[in-house]
């Protein structure tokens, strides 16, 4: 895998239609395991990630990978909060990534079909995508992001809606993959899931990074009120 690591966002500020969405942030995300970025209800989440990612427009400010930023952009992967499935099978979906990066079509395949068994879909594989329930599309999508074993993955609510046996198979395929090395960032709103799955955790509040830490402290003794507030269910804006 490629030694992406640390991160280093500096003064990252997003600008749209004269609304600051976020910034500045200044974060610097290097280790193993799974951050999660949690906070309010257009707090800046979703246009975090994508910053970080590189799918979004800078206004100020920048994003720095310790390898050269074409191998940066290779060696990461997206997942979006609703997933977006090709009009093709299973497997193809599966596959889509390995044959764009060159792999010949039978070492693709046989990749693809153990894949589909790992995520519980290998009677499917030649159905299309697009009819697949919302928790198997979910698990499709990350596997396809998964496949070329991204030293970076970016999940953007990964089970938003789904329910919990469809949210545990997710976080057990974000488990797996942290474990394997990939370094996942993503965000939530299901603090069970972000306490289950946290080795450090981000909490955004008004477009900023209002409290950053390990997880341990941060769950059990948050520094600032609106963090304490926000873990007690309280509404915070
Ligand atoms: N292209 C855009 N133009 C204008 N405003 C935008 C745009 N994209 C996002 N916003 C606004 O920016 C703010 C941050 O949005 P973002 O989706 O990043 O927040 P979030 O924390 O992910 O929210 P949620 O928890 O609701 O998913 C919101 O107020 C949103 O309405």
């Amino acid at each position: 895998m490629v030694e992406m690591l640390p991160l280093v966002a500096t003064g990252v500020t997003v600008t749209r239609r004269g609304k600051r969405l976020i910034g500045p942030v200044d974060l610097n995300i290097e280790g193993d395991g799974v951050t999660v970025v949690i906070g309010p209800n257009g707090a800046g989440k979703t246009t975090l990630l994508q910053a970080l990612h590189g799918i979004t427009r800078l206004n100020a400010g920048t994003v720095r990978w310790a390898c050269p930023a074409t191998q940066a952009r290779r060696a990461q992967a997206f997942v979006f909060q609703t997933p977006v499935m090709l009009r093709r099978s299973v497997l193809e979906n599966l596959i889509y990534p390995l044959r764009a990066g060159g792999m010949a079509r039978k070492a693709a395949l046989a990749l693809g079909r153990e894949w589909c068994g790992r995520i519980g879909l290998g009677a499917a594989e030649g159905r299309p995508a697009t009819v697949l329930s919302r928790g198997e599309k979910q698990k499709l999508a990350i596997a396809r992001a998964l496949i070329i074993e991204p030293a970076v993955l970016f999940l953007d609510e990964p089970s938003a809606s789904l329910d919990g046996g469809a949210t545990r198979e997710v976080e057990t395929l974000i488990e797996t993959a942290a474990k394997g090395g990939t370094r996942v960032i993503l965000s939530t709103h299901d603090m069970g899931q972000a306490r289950r799955l946290a080795r450090d955790a981000v909490f955004l509040l008004r477009g900023r990074v209002h409290e950053r830490g390990p997880a341990p402290e941060f769950f059990h003794s948050p520094g600032t009120a609106q963090a304490r507030a926000f873990l007690a269910g309280d509404i915070v804006e």
